[in-house]
This record gives structure tokens, C-alpha cells and sequence, in this order.
């Protein structure tokens, strides 16, 4: 039993980046990723558009579902504005764990809540137990069967207002046919593909933004 792959790549964190410096965590694990092992972060290349999105919402409310080591958390909450909070649900508490020293080696620890549990389980509780009226963005990456039914109980539990801005990752590869093929073809929503390639490779993937209608 030697060490798991978060677990490494956190210990790539604490030796090459900066304590407090969130764009040196995100360098380190890219790094790591690229030349030592691939991990499924959303990446650089895909990060970049996430990047562009977070500036473009500016979210004083941000839900992320999988935090797996947390590098799209750091990647959002680094551009949040002043009094903004992300809330990233992981159901996986060895992830949890290492997510939760990430971010906290970023700085960004008083703006992030990593919440342990299954996002089916959460999202009908995240309004009384943290106070939400509704998302302003929601970043969706993790089990891609999970897309769909999520944002759906999103809706359900009224936590998208007109304007809350979904993004998607994998929506080629891994892929999410389903989700895609709704939030396509449904009148409460407007969507644009951005096209990537999946993190840390040549394949095809990209991100799909959604704009929930109300
Ligand atoms: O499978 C992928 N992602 C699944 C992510 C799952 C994450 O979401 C958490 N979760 C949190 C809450 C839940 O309710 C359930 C799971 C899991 O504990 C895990 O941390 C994937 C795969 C590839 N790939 O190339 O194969 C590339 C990617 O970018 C990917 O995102
Ligand atoms: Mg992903």
C-alpha cells in the first residue's frame, strides 16, 4: 500500500508551488499532470475557458459538482469577487482530504466550502444548510450519468435563477450525450459549445455553456 495518485499529486503541490499562490498550484499540478502522471483536472487548455466564463459571470454564488484534488475549485475561487463563495460537493473523502489542503495551500480556503456526500443526496439541502437562493454558476465535472439528473433536481429545488450560467466539462470525452441532447434541445436553456481537447492530450473534448432561461 504506497501512495495514491491525489496524494501525489498534492505532495507535487507542497514541493513546487508557492504557499498562497494560487497560479503556482495550478502550474504545479499541470506540471505534475503533463510530465509526471495524467489526472481527469479539467486542465490548462479547458481551464482557460473556464477561466473566461468565472470573469464573465463574476459569481457571488458558485456551485462545483466533484472536486476530485481540487483544481477547478482553485481555478474558480482565485477569480471570484469580493464577497463571492464556491460551494463543490465530493463524494469521495480521500479526494475530499486532499482537495481541502489544495485549496488551502492556494489561499483560498475562506472562500471554498468542500462539502463530503453524493450531489443527489446535497443539492436539496445546500439552501438550508448554507443559506443559497439560488447559483449564480454551476461548474459540472463529475460522474457524467450524473450530469442530467442534477441539473434537473437543480431546477427542481429553484437553485437557477434566470441567467445562472452552467458549464459543463467532457461534454465530447468522456461525453454526457444526455445532458447535452436536453440543455440543446430545451426552451429554458441557451447553449454554446466551446471546443478543447480533453486535459493534457491531443483528443477531442470541450465544455458546454448553458444559460438557464427560467
Ligand atoms: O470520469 C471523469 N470524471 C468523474 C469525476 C468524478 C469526481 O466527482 C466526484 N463525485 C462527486 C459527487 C458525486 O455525487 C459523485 C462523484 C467523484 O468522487 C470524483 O472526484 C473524467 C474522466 C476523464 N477521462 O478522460 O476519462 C476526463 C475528465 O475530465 C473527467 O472528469
Ligand atoms: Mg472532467
Amino acid at each position: 500500500t504506497g501512495t495514491t495518485r491525489p496524494q501525489r499529486l498534492l505532495r507535487a503541490v507542497q514541493e513546487r508551488a508557492t504557499r498562497g499562490d494560487s497560479e503556482s498550484v495550478i502550474a504545479a499540478i499541470d506540471h505534475f499532470c503533463r510530465h509526471q502522471e495524467w489526472a481527469m483536472n479539467v486542465g490548462d487548455e479547458k481551464g482557460f475557458i473556464l477561466d473566461s466564463v468565472v470573469s464573465e459571470v463574476s459569481p457571488q454564488t458558485a456551485l462545483e459538482l466533484g472536486t476530485y484534488c481540487g483544481y477547478s475549485t482553485v481555478r474558480i475561487a482565485r477569480l471570484l469577487p469580493p464577497g463571492g463563495h464556491l460551494i463543490t460537493l465530493e463524494f469521495n473523502p480521500n479526494y475530499a482530504a486532499v482537495a481541502r489542503q489544495v485549496i488551502a495551500w492556494a489561499g483560498l480556503e475562506d472562500m471554498v466550502q468542500v462539502v463530503e456526500g453524493a450531489s443527489g443526496d446535497w443539492i436539496p439541502h445546500l439552501r438550508e444548510h448554507f443559506g443559497i437562493e439560488s447559483f449564480d454558476f454551476v461548474f459540472l465535472d463529475h460522474w457524467k450519468e450524473l450530469y442530467l439528473p442534477d441539473i434537473k433536481l437543480l431546477e427542481e429545488c429553484g437553485l437557477l435563477r434566470k441567467g445562472t450560467v452552467l458549464l459543463a466539462d467532457n461534454v465530447i470525452c468522456p461525453g454526457t450525450p444526455d445532458y447535452l441532447e436536453y440543455v440543446r434541445k430545451s426552451q429554458s436553456y441557451e447553449s454554446h459549445y466551446f471546443g478543447s481537447h480533453l486535459e493534457y492530450t491531443r483528443a477531442e473534448d470541450g465544455l458546454e455553456k448553458s444559460v438557464y432561461l427560467g
